[in-house]
């Protein structure tokens, strides 16, 4: 890289609007969305799709909701031709959806991009010639009324062409390429001039779409494109205005966003991003976007993970994990303050109050993702992550010193294992720390008794593999089982008894209860927990006091 990048490179001249009206605006309604991921996401794939691929594709995107779909370049391939003719012939395409086809401002490809349509209901022809200096003077070697002819005159041409297909209702869009690199007053007389050749009425509006063909400029430039374009085009009311930004500043969406807010009226782009070099604008994030600010973006992604699966099949492409909304690391917090507030968030979020859960923008379950994948376990994590899997896959709701006591041992195996847990290893790592535990005491049975005013209990235990049968007396069935455990040298005080039932019945659909008992031994002060599952309350809580003893043994 260059220690001065300022001798190769130029800042990208700001545009004169010092009255722009679109920072003070606020987005109220969807924009109307064009999906070009079968021509230009398409023609930036290792390899296109073929027309299996195709189809698929197009029937995502009718199913998403678009109205408006960019099937093809039919002049650049036979693949790309046979398949519009397919979709006209075998009426594949929903009543409320228009196809787009996409051509050079070349008679040729005209002339057979026009016959690729035929018999087609309605029908977007989109015509483009590069507008800016480079290509006028390296690529076209030809002056800005060159230019401006050659898209008149494919203008004229594919009018000339439609009133001989009277059968299809025709609309054209005209993109003047490269327009962010073009002198605003040119491409305004280009689009002026095309609007006019087409005789666009508000009730036969032309589509004027002008994108960042490379993204050259912070958004706030583009959205001062857009808006002076928007003052100034003539026919306004005959003029659907529409960009189509592409990312290669990674900033495509913000641009898309503000150039909303400066005048457009529609966004081309792709699914997740998809498109030449960096992408075309992610329509996905720009309507899930909407979405988060309480606006129905008009295209349903409430099954995510379908449409990203279908996308990945058709692109041969993957989905970064990280990718807004959708990728698969996005609704997943590894971090212990994070599952914490998260955890928290979930418990205080009332189902009819809008959304307030901390570090996550969108309701997961509104995409069609579950909250099982919001919190991942790791070394990383604390004590509110694993409480939170805990409960949520297993109904299990730790008293929150369990929670402390239980996240150290859940960070040693994942100190010594490096990896990460899921539900179902916390779920194990439990077991095995707290219900499993047989050493220096196993629980096999007890008998509760009255004895006057006292409770009194016969417990069967075993302890180093010799079976003991123990009475004891006290207060309650706790109190007399602590005292029976005398009977083998067990001294132990209760500190705290908790009981909750557990979400999950047993294999007899009878509920299950869940003890706690925080030990402390009668000559010590290191305090554990024991817990304890039966479906009878008492069984539950002798086990826990087991449990516990064991846990304060291993402890020593
Ligand atoms: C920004 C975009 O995404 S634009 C869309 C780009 N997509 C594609 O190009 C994919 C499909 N394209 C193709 O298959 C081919 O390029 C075709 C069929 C369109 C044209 O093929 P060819 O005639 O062989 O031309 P080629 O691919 O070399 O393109 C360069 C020619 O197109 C001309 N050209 C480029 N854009 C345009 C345009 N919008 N209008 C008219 N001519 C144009 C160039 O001046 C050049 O002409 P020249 O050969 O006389 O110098
Ligand atoms: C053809 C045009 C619209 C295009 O894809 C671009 O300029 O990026
Ligand atoms: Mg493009």
């Amino acid at each position: 890289m260059l220690t001065n990048p300022a001798t190769k490179y130029r800042p990208f001249p700001p545009v004169a609007l010092t009255d722009r009206q679109w920072p003070s605006r606020t987005l109220t309604q969807p924009p109307i969305w064009m999906s070009t991921d079968l021509r230009d996401g398409n023609q930036a794939l290792f390899e296109p799709m073929n027309a299996e691929r195709k189809r698929r594709m197009f029937h995502t995107l009718c199913q998403i909701g678009f109205k408006e779909i960019e099937v093809a370049f039919p002049s650049a391939s036979q693949t790309d031709f046979d398949f519009v003719r397919e979709l006209i012939e075998g009426q594949h395409i929903p009543a409320d959806v228009t196809i787009e086809v996409l051509t050079q401002a070349r008679e040729h490809l005209i002339r057979r991009t026009m016959e690729s349509l035929r018999g087609a209901r309605r029908a977007i022809v989109h015509v483009y010639n590069a507008t800016s200096q480079p290509f006028r003077d390296s690529v076209f070697h030809m002056s800005k009324a060159d230019v401006l002819g050659m898209a008149v005159s494919a203008v004229a041409l594919i009018k000339h062409l439609a009133e001989a297909q009277p059968e299809t209702e025709w609309v054209l869009e005209y993109s003047p390429e490269t327009f962010s690199a073009t002198e605003l007053d040119f491409a305004r007389d280009v689009c002026d001039a095309v609007t006019e050749t087409w005789g666009a009425t508000p009730d036969r509006p032309v589509i004027i779409n002008l994108p960042a063909t490379v993204e050259m400029s912070t958004p706030n430039v583009y959205a001062d494109q857009i808006e002076w374009m928007h003052r100034e085009l003539a026919r306004r009311d005959s003029v659907i205005l529409s960009v189509h930004p592409h990312n290669d500043r990674g900033t495509a969406v913000a641009a898309t966003e503000l150039a909303l807010l400066a005048g457009a009226d529609r966004v081309e782009g792709c699914l997740f991003g998809s498109g030449e070099r960096t992408g075309n604008v992610d329509i996905v994030t720009l309507a899930l976007n909407l979405y988060t600010q309480g606006i129905a973006p008009g295209l349903d992604f409430s099954d995510i993970n379908a449409v990203a699966r279908t996308a990945e099949y058709c692109t041969q492409l993957p989905i970064h994990p990280r990718h807004p909304y959708v990728g698969d690391l996005v609704f997943t917090a590894f971090s212990g303050s994070h599952q914490d507030a998260i955890k928290k968030g979930f418990a205080a979020q009332a189902a009819d109050a809008h959304w307030n859960v901390p570090y996550l923008p969108i309701d997961p379950a509104d995409v069609g993702r579950s909250y099982d994948s919001v919190i991942r376990v790791n070394s990383q994590s604390g004590k509110g992550g694993i409480a939170y899997l805990l409960e949520s896959a297993y109904g299990i709701v730790m008293p929150r010193r369990l929670q402390v006591e239980f996240s150290s041992v859940v960070k040693d195996h994942t100190d010594q294992q490096g990896c990460e847990v899921n539900a179902n290893d916390l779920w194990n790592i439990f077991a095995a720390t707290y219900l499993e535990t047989a050493t220096p005491v196993r629980y096999c049975e007890h008998h509760l008794f009255e004895h006057g005013k006292a409770q009194g209990i016969r417990l069967v235990i075993e302890q180093n593999g010799i079976q003991h049968e123990l009475t004891g007396e006290g207060n309650g069935p706790i109190d007399a089982a602590v005292h029976a455990l005398q009977g083998v040298g067990i001294r132990v005080q209760v500190r705290s008894y908790e009981e909750r039932s557990i979400g999950a019945s047993d294999e007899a659909g009878n509920a299950q209860a869940c003890a706690f008992i925080e030990l402390r031994p009668v000559n010590g002060s290191a305090e554990h927990y024991g817990v304890g599952i039966d479906g009878n309350i008492i069984t539950a809580s002798i086990k826990a006091l087991v449990s516990g003893v064991n846990r304060n043994a291993s402890a020593l």
